[in-house]
């Protein structure tokens, strides 16, 4: 797996090869030299926020949003009234589509549309993908995938009569090429697979694992939740069949923005979806008798596209397509490589252990923490505006958003679980 040369990890990197220069870069040196910083002040600022560290569970709103939302509803919505969607908003979840595609995806225009929540287009591409596999009994997922990918497979595969085989990770780490090239078989229907692992924030070789799951006749479903915005793929050139993601995370499109799901060209006419609406019909408004699908992704729709949900993720894109994705993901290792440093200096000698992979390259945009008290520390972080996520047993997350988080942001967030982990004193100081 190759991931585009990362300007801001190189530039650390050479410093420290300097003669006479420290090997670290310090906090203040990374948000001088980040290229990106400028960024930042476009996001609404937050009052009494001191350090947001969960922009991978909901990234912030952008300052422009606030606007474009009033300007929707008396001028798109409150003016155009019911021509807007034959103006506008019929193409949207087209539109919006190839731009997340062509801006974060890899992938050619007319593979991506933008519909429903994550949890339902998982539903519906997974068991379009396992009636494409007649004759294949068989689901592959790992144990440690998000929830809901999980529940829905398991529903799945009660519905059609298939078993699961689980593949049990290292929850420090994730799935493994060689433990899917393990588990995939004849019998193999589907692999379903997060790229960022929400826990560890490990990020798992999708270019190699579809290749092993094609060898074994079987099709992948990735889940892009943690990657979309932060984690460049190249969907058209690793030949991934089907994936799907969430809008709110680094896409920043709000709570309970629509998701958006990929199915390669060459199969979209073959599968065919179990949620059959109005919408995926080959001509919305003839209003027959009988569903017969619409061409290209339109078959994948189900009913009226969320518009209101689409709106804010289109500010964010912007932002993106100016930034550049390579360059997000450089300030996102140079973000996830400060956090390790700094947590490795200040909380391992607390009794803190780090949960994400060490290697820039297998790991996504936060990084997770564990600790016997990080349940009750999270809640008082949350108290004084810093704000991180926990998840069970013991972990923390700390998200790092390139775009909006600096690297003095992390900084405060670090001392404050240092200081909530001692009670006050500091064990080594900050840099
Ligand atoms: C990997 C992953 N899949 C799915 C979801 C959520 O699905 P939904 O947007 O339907 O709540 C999340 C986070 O909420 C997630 O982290
Ligand atoms: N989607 C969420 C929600 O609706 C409420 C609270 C949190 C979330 C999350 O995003 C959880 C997240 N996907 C996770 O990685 O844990």
């Amino acid at each position: 797996m190759t991931h585009p040369t990362t300007p801001a990890a190189a530039s650390s990197a050479e410093r420290a090869a300097e003669p006479g220069t420290a090997a670290a870069p310090t906090t203040a040196e990374l948000d001088r030299l980040d290229p990106l910083a400028g960024y930042r002040e476009r996001f609404l600022p937050s009052d009494g926020l001191v350090a947001y560290l969960d922009g991978n569970s909901l990234g912030r709103p952008l300052r422009v949003t606030a606007d474009h939302l009033g300007a929707f509803v008396a001028r798109d919505w409150g003016g155009r009234l019911i021509r807007a969607w034959d103006e506008q908003w019929m193409e949207l979840p087209f539109s919006l589509g190839d731009r997340i595609a062509a801006a974060t995806l890899g992938a050619a225009p007319g593979q991506t549309v933008v519909a429903d929540s994550t949890t339902v287009l998982l539903y519906k591409l997974m068991r379009a993908a396992v009636d494409a596999r007649p004759g294949r009994h068989e689901l592959v997922l790992d144990d440690d995938n998000f929830p809901t990918d999980r529940f829905v497979a398991e529903g799945i595969a009660r519905e059609r009569g298939l078993r699961i085989r689980w593949i049990s990770v290292d929850p420090a780490r994730g799935v493994e090429l060689d433990q899917v090239r393990a588990a995939v078989g004849p019998d193999t229907a589907l692999v379903v697979l997060s790229h960022v692992s929400y826990r560890s924030g490990f990020l798992a070789d999708m270019e190699g694992i579809t290749r092993v799951a094609h060898d074994a006749g079987a099709l992948v479903l990735w889940d892009l939740c943690h990657s979309v915005g932060s984690v460049p793929t190249r969907l058209d050139e690793w030949n991934v069949d089907l994936a799907v993601g969430c809008t709110y995370k680094y896409l920043n499109g709000g709570p309970g923005s629509p998701a958006f799901g990929y199915v390669a060209r060459r199969l979209q006419a073959d599968l065919e979806q179990p949620v059959q609406g109005w919408m995926g019909a080959a001509d919305v408004f003839a209003m027959g008798d009988g569903f017969v699908p619409g061409e290209g992704m339109r078959r994948f729709l189900s009913g009226t596209p969320p518009v209101i949900g689409m709106l804010a993720m289109q500010d964010m894109l912007d932002l993106i397509e100016e930034a550049g994705i390579d360059a997000i993901r450089a300030k996102s290792i140079a973000l996830t490589e400060h956090a390790l440093r700094l947590v490795e200096k200040q909380l391992v000698p607390l009794g803190v252990t780090i949960a994400t992979p060490k290697a820039a390259e297998e790991r996504g945009s936060h990084v997770t923490i564990r600790h016997p008290e990080f349940r009750e520390v999270t809640a008082r972080l949350w108290e004084q505006g810093v704000i991180p996520d926990f998840r069970a047993p013991d972990g923390l997350r700390i998200g790092l958003s390139p775009l909006s988080t600096s690297f003095a942001e992390l900084q405060r967030g670090i001392d404050a679980i240092e200081t909530a982990l001692t009670g006050g004193a500091t064990a080594a100081g900050s840099s």
